[in-house]
């Protein structure tokens, strides 16, 4: 058997701050998997250097299913996003370890490939409407299938999604969290506005996708979807908060514009009633939140059986290590539906050599054996980890609102 011999957590920050687990094995193969859980990073890493990595030594690499369950079960305090983060790093680096061992690529043992490749949505976004839909056309350029359209909102000095470098966002940006200002007055009126201009400018062969930011409560919701009909928006993601699974039932009741929700859900109990009483078309979950491949698969298994299809979270908070695992997943899972991808930086991208590719909208993991990510520990080295919080939310009377 490969025998765990020795694990350890890689904190750095090349750019912005990323945890790794890896695992070695008696025979010197290894397995990545990524634990960053963004703005709390720290704890991910001491729930698995303190209480996880002491468990997995002498074990036996192969019997992912037996580990997972021993680090769910065994714990006594089941899910949650620090729980559930650190059991998917363990999880994607022990696939990682049996592709290796394998000689295969992680999709060919997921099954395999079940399309040609991965498609994927860039983010366009400005201040303004005119400047977003200049960017969504340069990505239309690009040959994007997809792209995520998000702009300013006319009389708040900033808001989600929109960054000042175009093919970057990084939305942790401050020692403390910046407070932004919310109305969604003015937001639901800007973006019916939005949409018609892209639709306008980018014609109608590009899918299109907006992500409220679960700043709406359900019947605002289902008026801005009702809003946006007309112009067939992919998605409307993260319409409002998801601790109340049944708020999307009232979406539901007043508009045909499809639904996916699920970056911040970390295990199937998130999801399971939105799922069974398809409330939503895309669920959002994706392998470092949601306790890594193991239990993402069984997400996905489960939505299949309702239409829902699945649409990974892949913001650059998440590592190139999760980025190639969600590729390997999404090329193998049948009820794919689109995959996000916001570029990392190149001082990220030099951090984590990667086999995954991007051509005209579509992506691939690769073929090298596993995952196809490696971690240049020497020059991680480099880059110290550095507090970064998320932004925070307040109405524009100062009331504390969602972020
Ligand atoms: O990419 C998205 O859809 C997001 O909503 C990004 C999140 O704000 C980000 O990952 C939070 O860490
Ligand atoms: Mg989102």
């Amino acid at each position: 058997m490969p025998k765990i011999i020795d694990a350890k957590v890689i904190v750095t920050s090349p750019g912005r701050n990323f945890v790794t687990l890896k695992i070695e094995t008696e025979d010197g193969v290894y397995g990545l998997g990524d634990a960053t859980l963004n703005g709390r990073e720290l704890s991910v890493a001491s729930y698995l250097t303190d209480h996880v990595i002491p468990l997995l030594i002498g074990r036996d690499a192969h019997r992912i299913e037996d580990i997972w369950q021993y680090l769910y079960k065994g714990a006594y305090w089941r899910r949650g996003p620090v729980t559930m983060s650190a059991i998917a790093a363990v999880d994607t680096a022990l696939w990682d370890i049996k592709g290796k061992l394998a000689g295969l690529p992680l999709y060919q043992l997921l099954g395999g490939a079940s399309r040609d490749g991965v498609m994927v949505y860039g983010h366009a976004n400005g201040v303004s409407i005119d400047e977003t839909v200049e960017v969504a056309r340069d990505y239309q350029r690009q040959g994007y299938k997809a792209i995520r359209l998000q702009c300013g909102v006319p009389g708040l000095p900033s808001t989600y999604g929109v960054s000042k470098d175009k093919m970057f966002y990084e939305p942790a940006d401050a020692d403390l969290p910046t407070e932004n200002l919310w109305s969604t007055e003015k937001y639901l009126r800007v973006v019916p506005e939005l949409f018609k201009a892209a639709r306008e400018a980018l014609g109608w062969d590009v899918h299109l996708l907006h992500d409220i930011h679960h700043r709406l409560t359900p019947i605002e919701a289902g008026r801005l979807g009702k809003d946006l009909e007309p112009y067939r928006p992919f998605w409307l993601e993260d319409a409002t908060p998801a601790e109340n699974q049944d708020a999307f039932r009232l979406i539901r009741q007043h508009t045909t514009t499809p639904l996916a929700v699920g970056e911040i859900f970390n295990s199937i109990w998130d999801a399971k009633h939105l799922i069974e009483n398809q409330l939503i078309d895309y669920i959002r979950a994706t392998v470092v939140h949601a306790g890594g491949i193991t239990h993402l698969r069984r997400i996905a298994a489960l939505a299949d059986l309702y239409q829902i299809r699945t649409g990974c979270h892949g913001a650059t908070d998440l590592s190139p290590v999760c980025m190639a695992a969600a590729l390997h997943f999404d090329l193998s899972v049948p009820n794919f539906g689109v995959q996000e991808y916001m570029r990392h930086t190149p001082e990220t991208d030099a951090v984590f050599p990667h086999a995954y590719s991007f051509e005209r909208g579509m992506m691939h993991p690769g073929e090298k054996p596993g995952l196809g990510v490696e971690l240049d520990e020497v020059l991680a080295a480099q880059y110290p980890y550095k507090r970064a919080y998320l932004p925070v939310n307040r109405l524009e009377d100062g009331t504390m609102y969602n972020w």
